[in-house]
């Protein structure tokens, strides 16, 4: 027999569904006014109207600013969101541009293409260069992204100048000379040939991205992208492949710099290495930074000044100095200082701060929400979770010995040791953070050695951490969501398209029913760091519990809390208990352990010293010795 979780909070998911169907982020704002969206679209239309009337010279600076922006947006999603950082996205932005450039001038490519119509030429460089680029990146980042702290930098570097070089020394690409003669876009029929014409179409391909990654990073998969900037290990226990996502977010940035190379090779009309060497790609790194690494509209900010700047700062230093030569560059290292310094976010979060004044969030209203898809659970007394002799060695040091351990639905259990006991490093074992050196680890009857935390998930485990993992900028609702992400299916392109909103709204109602359940509703849209750390412990539990577990692994989920918390989060437990979760809480506070547990395991030196129930617990004179020196009843009020 099996049954589902039940919904413990009267009304709770009709409360939800009415919330879900009400925008998060205006929930609180007043429903009148300027919102962004008013303020993007009057200034498109501006730029539109006044496109025919700007001149040559502020058109051409335009053009440049729309065509590093791609790039930089590129760079946001890598760097500031996926917490990557790339030096080498030049090279892509040159692989889109002499793709274009070799089928468009060279006679091999024609007759390749046989008798493509001269038009459309330039349509077969761009998929050539996406096509291209895809691969260079897929490949360069499965090896790249392996690579932790400063070598995944150094590692762009290193394929940022191989991928220069080999511009410049490719007879097929004409060298260090380039390629001349490149043609202008044709688009039905009609010439894009005239600068401000194309101008049109890089800042209709820059806004439809920018609207694109907007979709994307407010939907399942751009909180899965957010987590994986110091958060894969939670990301990964939530059942996110972070390893997939790194690459795909690396293709994406890479595919971005491409089209805007594409756009600049029909642009100049002429392509040679020199746009795509290092220098330039630091370039695009301190325009995503200046800008706001973690803000798409940062991307523009950053390009918009970094150009404007370079164009007074070639004007000016030369007649300054009274010679000629790079002198913007050295500016620019001491901006990065100053702004690195000064406002770590870049400047666009400053901007953000004094139009809030008078323009509040867009709404984005969601469609009515229907339930998750819920998973049955086992029987209650099923055994979910088992360890096997488990052993874990740290070199000489043994932090467990041949520990076992079983977790039934419907029960309970507390792991408790003195400090240093091995509690954590089980739990890592147990959750598949970490592998076993000896022994095994079954979860629903499955051996799970050498799986990843993501398959424990899969298969109905979740936790929360000892030390909180927590997206601190993003809302508690955000964060709990996380924890449905399985529970999704809508990939990267329905997002981008708004395709996935019916399931975006079940999303965030199951996570706002899990916020409710844990006492936390007046916090949901609240950034998760403003609240206290005990509360933070709930966040996680909620977002465990928005994975529907059928195993819940909780670390010092009471620490911090204050007494009534504590009582809540009992009851909390006692209910989910009651509905079947199988439970295992490691815990110092032992007042709260021996009202709650059915079971306890006792470790000491990582090797199990007692098991039994709590009254047995209390009275077992070698945990009282090991525990507490024997001088104690282990702090339990009588
Ligand atoms: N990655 C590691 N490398 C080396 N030693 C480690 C590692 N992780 C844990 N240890 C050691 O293993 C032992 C058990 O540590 P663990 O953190 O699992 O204990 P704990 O019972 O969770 O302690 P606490 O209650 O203080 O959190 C300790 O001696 C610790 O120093």
């Amino acid at each position: 027999m099996s049954h589902t979780v039940s919904d413990p909070v009267p009304g709770g998911a009709s409360k939800a569904a009415q919330a879900a169907s009400v925008p998060a982020a205006a929930a609180s704002a007043p429903s009148r006014g300027l919102n962004t969206r008013h303020v993007v679209l009057a200034a498109v239309a501006l730029l539109l109207a006044s496109w025919g009337f700007l001149p040559e010279f502020s058109v051409t600076l335009l053009n440049y600013i729309g065509l590093y922006a791609l790039v930089a947006l590129g760079l946001v999603m890598l760097t500031g969101v996926g917490g990557m950082t790339s030096f080498g996205q030049a090279a892509f932005v040159g692989v889109g541009a002499y793709a274009t450039a070799w089928v468009c001038t060279s006679a091999q490519a024609a007759q390749w293409l046989g008798g493509l119509p001269p038009a459309l030429l330039p349509w077969a460089g761009l998929a050539l260069g996406l096509a291209l680029t895809f691969a260079v990146a897929w490949f360069l980042g499965a090896i790249t992204l392996r690579l932790s702290g400063h070598y995944l930098p150094l590692g762009t570097i290193a394929w940022g100048l191989s991928l220069y070089f080999l511009f410049g020394n490719l007879e097929v690409l004409g060298g260090h000379t380039g390629l001349a003669g490149v043609p202008p876009l044709v688009v039905a029929g009609f010439s894009l040939a005239s600068p401000r014409v194309l101008g049109l179409l890089i800042w209709a391909v820059l806004l439809l991205a920018l609207w694109a990654l907007h979709n994307l990073l407010d939907s399942r998969e751009g909180r899965a992208i957010r987590a994986l900037k110091g958060g894969r290990v939670m990301a990964e226990s939530m059942g996110v492949d972070t390893a997939r996502y790194r690459i795909k977010v690396f293709v994406l940035a890479a595919l971005l710099a491409a089209v805007s190379g594409w756009l600049y090779a029909h642009l100049q009309r002429f392509v040679n290495p020199t746009p795509f060497n290092l220098n330039i790609g630091i370039e695009y790194l301190f325009m995503a930074v200046v800008g706001g690494a973690g803000h798409l509209w940062g991307a523009v900010l950053g390009a918009a000044l970094i150009t404007l700047l370079k164009e007074q700062l070639q004007d000016w230093l030369p007649r300054l100095l009274g010679s000629s030569g790079n002198f913007e560059v050295i500016v620019f290292g001491l901006l990065m200082l100053v702004v690195l310094q000064r406002f770590a976010d870049g400047l666009w979060p400053q901007l953000a701060a004094l139009a809030r004044r008078w323009v509040r969030p867009a709404p984005s209203v969601l469609p009515a929400a229907a339930p998750l898809p819920a998973r049955p659970l086992p029987p209650r007394g099923q055994v979910v979770l088992e360890a096997r002799e488990v052993t874990k060695r740290f070199g000489g040091l043994v932090a467990n010995n041949a520990v076992n351990l079983t977790v039934r639905a419907g029960e309970v259990l507390a792991l408790i040791g003195p400090n240093g006991a091995g509690k954590s490093t089980f739990f890592n074992m147990i959750s598949g953070v970490d592998d076993p050196t000896t022994g095994e680890v079954r979860l629903m009857g499955k051996p799970m050695a050498g799986k990843p935390s993501r398959e424990f998930a899969a298969l109905g485990l979740s936790r929360s951490f000892q030390h909180v993992r927590l997206l601190g900028q993003r809302t508690v609702l955000e964060n709990v969501a996380v924890g449905a992400h399985r529970r999704a299916h809508r990939g990267w392109i329905a997002s981008m398209l708004r395709l996935d909103r019916a399931e975006e709204a079940s999303v965030l109602a199951e996570a706002r029913r899990q916020i409710e359940r844990c006492g936390l509703a007046a916090h949901a849209d609240t950034p998760a760091a403003s609240l206290a750390l005990g509360q933070q412990r709930i966040v996680e539990i909620a977002r465990a519990l928005a994975s529907q577990p059928a195993v819940l692994l909780l670390d010092e989920p009471a620490a911090g809390l204050r007494h009534l918390e504590k009582q809540a989060l009992a009851k909390l437990l006692d209910q989910l208990r009651a509905e079947g979760l199988g439970i295992l809480v490691v815990e110092h506070d032992m007042e709260f352990v021996m009202n709650l547990a059915d079971r306890i395991t006792v470790l000491e030196f990582g090797t199990v010293i007692a098991e039994g129930t709590p009254a047995q617990i209390q009275g077992n004179q070698r945990v009282l010795d090991a525990y507490l020196g024997g001088g104690d009843d282990l702090g339990v009020a009588a």
